[in-house]
C-alpha cells in the first residue's frame, strides 16, 4: 500500500473486510494517483502509481480503474497531480489554465460513457477558471481540496446510497446483480451492491446471484471476490442464467449501479443489463438502479442521446482464453454498455432519496 495515514488514506469506506483498502488514493506527497490494477483481480492485489498523462489515460481505458464513481474519483486527483507538474512549467496563470484545459480534454476523451469521468475534470477545471489570474502554485492548493471533496463526497453518497437501498431488502432474500459497482467501482460500500454490504453490516442477510458479465467478467473478477470475502452468501452465475434463477422462485430484487442517467429515466449501464431487467419484468422483481446523482446527466434528455462505447472484439475472442475461441476474421460487436428503458425500472436511488416513476418529474425534483 502507498502512503501512510494521511487524510487521504483515511478516506476509507466502512464495509471493510472487503477491500480494506481503496481502489483510488491521492499518494501522501500528492507527487501521483494509486490505484488497485483491477485488471489483475480476483488473482492479484496489485497497486500502480500513475503520474504521467498517458498512463492515466491508458489506466481508465483499459479498466485497471473502473466504476463510474471511481473513474471520477481517479480523476479529479488526476487533474491535480498533473496541475502541480503545469505549475512547475508555466509561471503564468493563462499558460496554466490553457495547458489544463488541454489535460482536461485528453482525460476526457478516455472513455466516453460514463458521465462521472467528465463531471469530475470539469469540477476541476471550473476551480481552476474560479482562481483566474492568481499564481498557478495556488491554484494546485485549491485544486488539491477539490479533489479530495469528490472523494469524501463519493464515500458519503455511496454509504447513504446502500443505507436507502438496504432499506428495500428483507432479510433472507435473493438479490441479482450484474457487472460490479460495489467498493472497488465506487468506493465505500459502492452504489449497485452497496445494499448488500450495508445489510449484511447491519444484521440482515442476503443471498446474491452474481451475473458473470460477459466479456470482460467484473462479476466473475470482482463482485464474487468482494462479496465473498466480505462474508455474504453470493453465488456465481453466467449471464445467460439469469432467467432460470428468476424462474426458480430464488430472485426478489435485481439492483445494479449505473453509468449514465437520462433526465426520462433511462439508464446506460454494463452490457446486458437491460436483459436482466427485461427478465426481472417478465417475472414480476423489481428492478433497483442505484448511483449518485453525478451519474445523472442533465444534459442528457432520453437513452437514445447516450453513446455507448464500443471495445477491441479480442475482449470476446481471445482475452481470457489459452487459444482463440472464434476465428480472427470472424466480425464481432462489442459495445460495452447497453441502455434500460426507464419503464422497466422500479426505482432510481441516488444519495438524495430514492425516484420513482415518473422520473423525468421525480429526477429533475432533485436538483430542485
Ligand atoms: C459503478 S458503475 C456501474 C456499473 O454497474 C458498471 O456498469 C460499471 O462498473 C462500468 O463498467 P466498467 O466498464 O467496468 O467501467
Amino acid at each position: 500500500m502507498a502512503g501512510g495515514e494521511t487524510p487521504e488514506s483515511q478516506l476509507r469506506g466502512s464495509s471493510d473486510g472487503v477491500t480494506n483498502v481503496d481502489a483510488v488514493e491521492l499518494k501522501p506527497d500528492g507527487s501521483a494517483v494509486v490505484i488497485i490494477d483491477q485488471t489483475l483481480l480476483p488473482n492479484r492485489l496489485e497497486y500502480v502509481e500513475l503520474s504521467d498523462a498517458q498512463d492515466m489515460y491508458d489506466a481508465i481505458l483499459r479498466l485497471k480503474v473502473r466504476g463510474a464513481p471511481a473513474i471520477g474519483v481517479c480523476a479529479g486527483y488526476c487533474y491535480y497531480v498533473l496541475a502541480r507538474q503545469e505549475a512547475d512549467r508555466e509561471t503564468s496563470y493563462d499558460a496554466f489554465a490553457a495547458a489544463m484545459g488541454r489535460q482536461r480534454d485528453y482525460l476526457n476523451s478516455s472513455r466516453p460513457t460514463a458521465v462521472n469521468l467528465s463531471w469530475a475534470l470539469g469540477r476541476m477545471h471550473g476551480v481552476t477558471l474560479a482562481h483566474s489570474g492568481e499564481d498557478p502554485h495556488a491554484v494546485v492548493e485549491a485544486l488539491r481540496d477539490e479533489a479530495v471533496a469528490i472523494h469524501r463526497e463519493d464515500l458519503a453518497m455511496s454509504e447513504e446510497i446502500s443505507r436507502l437501498g438496504a432499506s428495500l431488502l428483507s432479510d433472507g432474500d435473493g438479490v441479482l446483480t450484474h457487472c460490479n459497482a460495489g467498493p472497488l467501482a465506487c468506493l465505500g460500500y459502492g452504489t449497485g451492491q452497496g445494499p448488500l454490504f450495508y445489510a449484511h453490516d447491519h444484521g440482515k442477510e442476503v443471498h446474491v446471484f452474481a451475473d458473470e458479465t460477459r466479456p470482460l467478467l467484473q462479476g466473475a473478477r470482482l463482485t464474487s471476490y468482494e462479496l465473498q470475502r466480505a462474508g455474504i452468501d453470493v453465488t456465481l452465475i453466467c449471464d445467460n442464467m439469469a432467467s432460470i434463477v428468476m424462474r426458480n422462485g430464488w430472485v426478489q430484487a435485481c439492483m445494479v449501479g449505473c453509468d449514465r442517467v437520462a433526465m426520462n429515466g433511462d439508464v446506460a449501464n454494463k452490457i446486458g443489463t437491460s436483459g436482466v431487467a427485461i427478465l426481472a419484468h417478465h417475472y414480476g422483481i423489481p428492478f433497483y438502479v442505484l448511483g449518485p446523482t453525478s451519474t445523472i446527466d442533465r444534459s442528457c434528455p432520453t437513452g437514445d442521446d447516450i453513446k455507448i462505447e464500443e471495445r477491441d472484439p479480442d475482449e470476446i475472442k481471445t482475452m481470457w482464453y489459452a487459444e482463440p475461441k472464434a476465428l480472427p476474421e470472424v466480425r464481432c460487436y462489442n459495445p460495452a454498455f447497453d441502455v434500460t428503458d426507464h419503464d422497466l425500472i422500479t426505482a432510481i436511488v441516488t444519495e438524495r432519496g430514492i425516484c420513482r416513476p415518473p422520473y423525468d418529474q421525480s429526477l429533475a425534483a432533485l436538483f430542485e
